[in-house]
């Protein structure tokens, strides 16, 4: 069997609010080249530890290796390989999507072509608009591009197709299979399953600051039936996703 590169290392991470402990000892590894989700329910610690292989949040111990670098001694190294959402506040009014870009490029000091990069998420037509001026779903899709100004390694999704449509969603599941497959790690977080499923190469179930499975959703899943777990309800050929797809057509709604 293939061996697999851990390009990310959480070992006993534990991180303590005062006396809330959020994050209690996770323990796992992000292999090169996956898309890895994080899932589990509203505050079981998925935020705060991506935060913290993001550098942006202090751990209150163990020990994170992000491509060989450690967040203790190299966090400098660690942020010129990854790439992370921005939240929307660092999007200058005034300023158009291909203006955004460039000014995100001079501050990581990266080479790159905005139209080349709005290419990439299909907002090429967008490239004079301001951000405010977006749909959900191309906001996303430009939130995505800044993730990738740098060329990282690794890109970090928090719950990247929350509040999208049908269509938005299946667009946006491609494009992050597009840049796994052009190389990219990616982690991710989402409350929607059927997304984890169809996107994920491995996930990781947290709860309460633990994790409590982690493997490929294929295995889960096996593991679950194999323990004599049934549905209740005969499950039909498709559902109300299907239907709505069916009726709307698949391509770019905005
Ligand atoms: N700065 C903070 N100070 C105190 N407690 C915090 C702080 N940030 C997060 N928490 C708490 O830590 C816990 C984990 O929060 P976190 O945002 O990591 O959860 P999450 O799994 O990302 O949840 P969600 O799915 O709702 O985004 C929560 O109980 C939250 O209230």
């Amino acid at each position: 069997m293939e061996t697999k590169k851990a390009i990310i290392s959480v070992k006993n991470l534990v991180k303590q609010y005062d006396d809330f402990v959020a994050v209690q000892n996770l323990t796992f590894e992000v292999y090169e080249n996956e898309i890895f989700g994080l899932l589990g329910p509203n505050g079981a610690g998925k935020t705060t530890t991506l935060e913290i292989i993001e550098t942006l949040r202090e751990k209150t111990s163990g020990e994170i290796i992000v491509d060989g670098f450690s967040v203790d001694k190299q966090a400098q190294n660690i942020k010129k390989i990854i790439g992370v959402q921005l939240q929307a506040a660092g999007y200058y009014p005034n300023l158009n999507l291909v203006e955004l870009l460039e000014l995100f490029a001079g501050l990581y000091g990266a080479d790159v072509k905005p139209m080349e990069m709005l290419e990439k998420v299909n907002l090429q037509d967008k490239a004079k608009a301001k951000y405010k001026g977006l749909s959900g779903g191309q906001k996303q899709r430009f939130s995505i591009a800044t993730t990738l100004i740098n060329q990282p390694k690794i890109i970090f999704l928090d719950e990247p197709t929350t509040g999208l449509d049908p269509q938005a969603r299946r667009n946006l599941w491609d494009l992050i299979i597009e840049i796994r497959d052009a190389g990219t790690t990616v982690v991710i977080t989402t409350h929607y399953m059927d997304e984890a499923e169809q996107l994920c190469d491995r996930v990781a179930f947290v709860e309460r600051g633990q994790i409590i499975a982690l493997d490929t959703p294929d295995n889960l899943i096996d593991q679950l039936v194999n323990s004599g777990f049934e549905r209740k309800k005969e499950v039909k050929k498709a559902n109300l996703e299907d239907v709505f797809i069916n009726l709307t057509g698949k391509e770019w709604r905005e």
